[in-house]
C-alpha cells in the first residue's frame, strides 16, 4: 500500500462527484470508493475498472397471479466483480428496489468479501415487488421465473445468490430447485442460505447478527466498556436486527429500543428480547401491538442516547440531516448503507466510532462461504465449528481494519475500503486482466 503522504491525487477521483443534497446509495458507495482510491493513489485505469460493474442484467418476470391475471415484475442481477472468485450476494424483494440500489449493493459485496478474505467477488439481485401482497404460490412462481431468466448468470462457479431483505430459506430452496431442474442434477452450491435439510449450513441464519455482535464487542473493548454495562438500540427486527439484539442481550447489554416497520418499542430499563422474538413469531412476523414497551418513532429511536446503535433495516437512515443529533458512541452497521457518505464526517467529528457495513455485516457472507464449501465437499460441519470459525474470521477482519485505520490515521470505514480495494487491485494485477 502506498501512504497517504505519497498521494498525488489527480482530479479523476473527483469526477463526477456526489450530488450532496440527495445522495443515492450508489453515490454514497462511489464517494467512499473515491476517497479510498485517493489514499491508495490508485491509477486511473484501475479506478475506472473497479468503479464499473462487470455485468448488469434486467429481466422481465411475467407471473400468473392467483386470480388468473398476468402481472409483470422487473428483476435485476448486477455482478460488480469476479476478481477474487465467483460473484456472491443476496437477492432482495422490495417495492422500491432499483438498479442504482442493486449496483451499490453489488459493489459493497466486492469490498465486503475482500475485507473478510473470502474468495468471492461481489453481486446483488432484486425484484421490484411487495412480497407482503403476494401469496406463497405467487411468490414461488415469481422466484422460479426470476431464476429461469438468470440461468446463464447463476452457477456454483459463476454467481451464487443468498437471502437479503424479504427473502428467506424457502426462496433460496426454490432457486436451488429451479436451477437444478434445468441442470438435470442437484446443484446445492448454486445458492446459500438454504434450509439445512437441503444442504444449508448450521448457523447461516444467525451469522450476520452474530458477526455484528463479534465486531461490536471488539469495538466496545477498544473504548473500555464492558458489554454488560452497555446500552443498545437496534433499528429493524428482521434477520439481522433481531439476532444482533438477542446476542447483545445474552451478553448482558441493556437493549433500550428496537423497531420494525410498525414503529419503535422503547423501555429505558431494558426490553425482554427473547420475549419479543417469541411475540414476533406468534404475530405474523410483526412487533405491532407488543405490550411491554413504550412507543417511539423510527426517527427518534436513532437519536436516543446509547452506547451502541445498530441500524439493521435499510439504506440512508442516517444522513447529514440527522447525523448531528446522533448520540451513540458506536454505530455498528448491520444494514447495508444505513449511513450516507455526507454524514460520515459529521459522525467522525462527533467522535462516534462507525463500524462500516462492509465489515460489520460480513458474517452472513462468511458463513455463506462455509455453506458453499460444505456443499462442494458434501461434508457438513457442526454449529459449534461454524460459529468458532466465523468469530475468528470476523475478529481478524476487525483487527486488520483497525490496524489500517491506525496506520493511515483514518476512520474504520476508510480503512475497510482501503484494505479491500488494495486486495482486489493487487489480485487483479497478478491475474493480469489489467495488463
Ligand atoms: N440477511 C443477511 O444475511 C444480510 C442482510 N444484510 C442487510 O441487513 C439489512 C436487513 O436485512 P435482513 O435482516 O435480512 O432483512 P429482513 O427483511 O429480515 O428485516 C428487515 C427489518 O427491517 C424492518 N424495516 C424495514 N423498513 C424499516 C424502516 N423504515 N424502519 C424500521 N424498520 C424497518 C423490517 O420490518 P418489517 O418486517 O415489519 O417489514 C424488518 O424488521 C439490509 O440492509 C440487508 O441488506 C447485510 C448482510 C447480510
Ligand atoms: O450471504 C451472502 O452470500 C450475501 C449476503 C448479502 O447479501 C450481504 O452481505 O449483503
Amino acid at each position: 500500500m502506498s501512504s497517504q503522504k505519497e498521494n498525488t491525487a489527480t482530479n479523476f477521483y473527483k469526477e463526477p462527484g456526489p450530488k450532496l443534497d440527495k445522495e443515492s446509495p450508489f453515490e454514497s458507495m462511489m464517494e467512499r470508493f473515491r476517497n479510498a482510491a485517493e489514499i491508495l493513489n490508485l491509477d486511473e485505469g484501475m479506478f475506472q475498472y473497479l468503479a464499473s460493474p462487470f455485468k448488469q442484467v434486467i429481466v422481465s418476470i411475467p407471473v400468473v397471479m392467483d386470480d388468473g391475471r398476468i402481472e409483470v415484475f422487473e428483476g435485476y442481477r448486477v455482478i460488480h466483480d469476479n476478481v477474487l472468485g465467483p460473484s456472491k450476494g443476496g437477492i432482495r424483494y422490495a417495492p422500491d428496489v432499483n438498479l442504482d440500489e442493486v449496483k451499490a449493493l453489488a459493489s459493497w459485496m466486492t469490498w465486503k468479501c475482500a475485507v473478510v478474505n473470502v474468495p468471492f467477488g461481489g453481486a446483488k439481485g432484486g425484484v421490484r415487488c411487495d412480497p407482503k401482497q403476494l401469496s406463497m404460490s405467487e411468490l414461488e412462481r415469481l422466484t422460479r421465473r426470476y431464476t429461469a431468466n438468470l440461468l446463464e448468470v447463476f452457477g456454483p462457479d459463476r454467481d451464487i445468490p443468498a437471502p437479503d431483505m424479504n427473502t428467506n430459506e424457502q426462496i433460496m430452496a426454490w432457486i436451488m430447485d429451479t436451477y437444478s431442474m434445468n441442470s438435470l442434477k442437484t446443484e446445492t452450491a448454486v445458492v446459500t442460505g438454504k434450509p439445512i435439510i437441503l444442504g444449508g449450513s448450521q448457523g447461516r441464519k444467525e451469522a450476520t447478527g452474530r458477526g455484528v455482535v463479534t465486531v461490536t464487542l471488539a469495538a466496545l473493548s477498544k473504548i473500555g466498556l464492558m458489554p454488560n454495562k452497555a446500552t443498545v438500540v437496534v433499528q429493524g427486527f428482521g434477520n439481522v436486527g433481531s439476532i444482533s439484539a438477542d446476542l447483545m442481550y445474552q451478553q448482558g447489554s441493556r437493549i433500550i429500543a428496537v423497531s420494525d416497520i410498525s414503529g419503535g418499542y422503547y423501555n429505558e430499563k431494558g426490553l425482554n428480547i427473547p420475549e419479543m422474538m417469541d411475540y414476533l413469531k406468534s404475530n405474523n412476523n410483526s412487533l405491532e401491538g407488543y405490550p411491554h414497551a413504550g412507543a417511539i418513532s423510527n426517527e427518534d429511536l436513532l437519536e436516543l442516547e446509547c452506547d451502541v446503535l445498530i441500524p439493521a433495516a435499510k439504506e440512508d437512515q442516517i444522513s447529514r440531516d440527522n447525523a448531528p443529533n446522533i448520540k451513540a458512541r458506536i454505530i455498528s452497521e448491520g444494514a447495508n448503507g444505513p449511513v450516507t457518505a455526507n454524514a460520515d464526517s459529521i459522525l467522525n467529528d462527533k467522535g462516534i466510532m462507525v463500524i462500516p457495513d462492509i465489515l460489520a455485516n460480513a458474517g452472513g457472507v462468511t458463513v455463506s462461504y462455509f455453506e458453499w464449501v460444505q456443499d462442494r465437499q458434501g461434508y457438513f460441519w457442526t454449529e459449534e465449528r461454524v460459529n468458532r470459525r466465523l468469530n475468528r474470521m470476523m475478529r481478524s477482519a476487525f483487527d486488520n481494519t483497525y490496524a489500517v485505520s491506525e496506520q493511515y490515521n483514518i476512520t474504520l470505514r476508510q480503512a475497510a475500503y482501503v484494505y479491500a480495494i488494495d486486495r482486489v487491485a493487487t489480485t487483479l494485477k497478478m491475474r493480469g486482466i489489467y495488463a
